[in-house]
């Protein structure tokens, strides 16, 4: 028996078009049939956790309660060495409450003018979590890390957030300069997701 029934409808509690659009690839030819927040009206969760796992929790459990419908939530941020992990799970704020990705991004540049280039390594995380109903008492937990560099200047147009500062080495570019399907390949979110993917059709 499969944890989700079979084409059984799962809410996407993210409002991030990128996200939405990498998680919609990836899914894409799944036997999960996935449709975001937006959909049904469901109110944006305050993200008051500590961790990317209580925050996840947070939003699926808001989007389950408003829909009716099992969630599956993702919380992400980058972590930077140079500023001991920071900003982590405050990513989407890191310019202050609303800020843009541009704005985000043009800060974290700033904080890291004076730091040496050993110390620009620095990672994505991505913590999904599935919930089959609000009160769901064990949650499916996914997680994906990717390793990386942090650019002094932008580079390429494709994904979204931090891409364009995000070098990877692997590929001698930034994530923004990857196409789609390949940062799905490599990404914190494709690792993540092919996981929780693996436990839902078992
Ligand atoms: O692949 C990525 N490439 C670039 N940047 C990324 C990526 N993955 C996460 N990020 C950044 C974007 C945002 O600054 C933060 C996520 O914050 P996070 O709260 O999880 O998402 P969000 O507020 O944008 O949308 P929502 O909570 O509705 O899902 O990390
Ligand atoms: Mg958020």
């Amino acid at each position: 028996m499969s944890r989700s029934h079979r084409g059984e409808q799962i809410v996407l509690a993210s409002n991030n078009a990128g996200k939405l659009r990498e998680i919609g690839q990836l899914l894409a030819g799944a036997q999960i049939r996935i449709r975001p927040q937006g959909d049904f009206g469901v109110p944006e969760a305050e993200e008051t956790g500590l961790t990317f796992v209580e925050n996840a929790i947070i939003k699926a459990r808001n989007a389950s309660a408003h829909s009716g419908l099992a969630a599956i939530a993702d919380d992400s941020g980058i972590e930077v060495d140079a500023l001991r992990g920071a900003p982590g799970i405050y990513s989407a704020r890191y310019a202050g409450a609303g800020a843009s990705d541009e704005e985000n991004l043009r800060k974290l540049l700033s904080d890291l003018a004076e730091a040496p280039e050993a110390e620009r390594t620095g990672r994505f995380q991505c913590v999904l979590v599935y919930l089959r109903h609000p009160e769901d008492p064990t949650p499916l937990i996914c997680q994906g890390t990717w390793e990386g560099r942090i650019l002094t200047t932008p580079r390429g147009t494709n994904g979204f957030g931090y891409d364009p500062i995000f070098f990877v080495p692997t590929h001698g570019c930034s994530s923004a300069e990857l196409d789609p399907e390949t940062k799905n390949s490599l990404s914190h979110r494709g690792q993540a997701l092919r996981q929780l993917q693996r436990l839902l059709e078992s």
